[in-house]
């Protein structure tokens, strides 16, 4: 799956990201959503860049996730505006500087868009293998405040059945660049 995104041309990935962009346009309650939890695309994830950029036009605070200094493969997430100066981390993903940054806790978030590397019909996600969305989202606070939890990926990263473990997060709903998918998982958080 990862080989098969990173092949996608550049005229492919633009037309794949406003392909996910039709597809949330779909889901009206979104656009009550205050708050977003999203990503810089990297390894030819699909590209929520022009979705970030809408959502700034509509007075959205976005925020983008940020490796935690000190908690062991956990993510914080800092406002991300037009001009937030940016510093590649580890896996060399631009994340913002943490220096005088806003940064909020995951369960304040109302939208979290997870990247991911496959998805299938029951919600399943499989990541990147770090854990780091597994670990930040198993809090309980936020299983309390039920932000909405939707993947971003390439139609074709859909795979019939992945394996789960205990851990994994289900998501709610995964955007593709052809549709939304919804998912009645009675583990999702909503
Ligand atoms: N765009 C984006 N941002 C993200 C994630 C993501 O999947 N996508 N993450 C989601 O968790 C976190 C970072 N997790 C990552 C985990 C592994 C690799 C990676 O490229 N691993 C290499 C080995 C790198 C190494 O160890 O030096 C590999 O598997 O080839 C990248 C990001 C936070 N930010
Ligand atoms: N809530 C958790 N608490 C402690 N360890 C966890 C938790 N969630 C995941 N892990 C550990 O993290 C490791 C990686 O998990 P997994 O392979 O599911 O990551 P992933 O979902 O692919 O990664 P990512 O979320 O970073 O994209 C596993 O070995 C698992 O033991």
């Amino acid at each position: 799956m990862r080989k098969k995104r990173r092949a996608l041309t550049p005229a492919q990935q633009r037309s794949a990201a406003s392909g996910l962009q039709k597809s949330l346009s779909s889901a009206i309650h979104l656009s009550r959503s205050a708050r977003w939890g999203l990503y810089l695309a990297n390894d030819g994830e699909i590209n929520p860049l022009p979705t970030i950029q809408r959502l700034w036009r509509r007075k959205k605070a976005c925020y983008l996730p940020v490796l935690h200094p000190l908690y062991h493969n956990r993510l914080w997430f800092v406002r991300y505006e037009p001009g937030t100066k940016l510093k590649p981390n580890k896996y060399g993903i631009p994340e913002p500087v943490l220096r005088g940054a806003k940064r909020v806790p995951p369960w304040s978030l109302h939208v979290v868009c997870f990247p991911l590397v496959a998805f299938d019909k029951q919600g399943n996600r499989l990541g990147m293998g770090g854990g780091y969305y597994d670990r930040t989202f198993a809090d309980r606070r936020v299983i309390i405040k039920r932000p909405k939890l939707i993947g971003f990926a390439h139609h074709f990263q859909q795979f019939p059945e992945l394996p789960h473990e205990p851990w994994d997060i289900p998501l709610s709903a995964v955007a593709t660049d052809q549709q939304l998918h919804h998912f009645r998982n009675k583990k999702a958080l909503r």
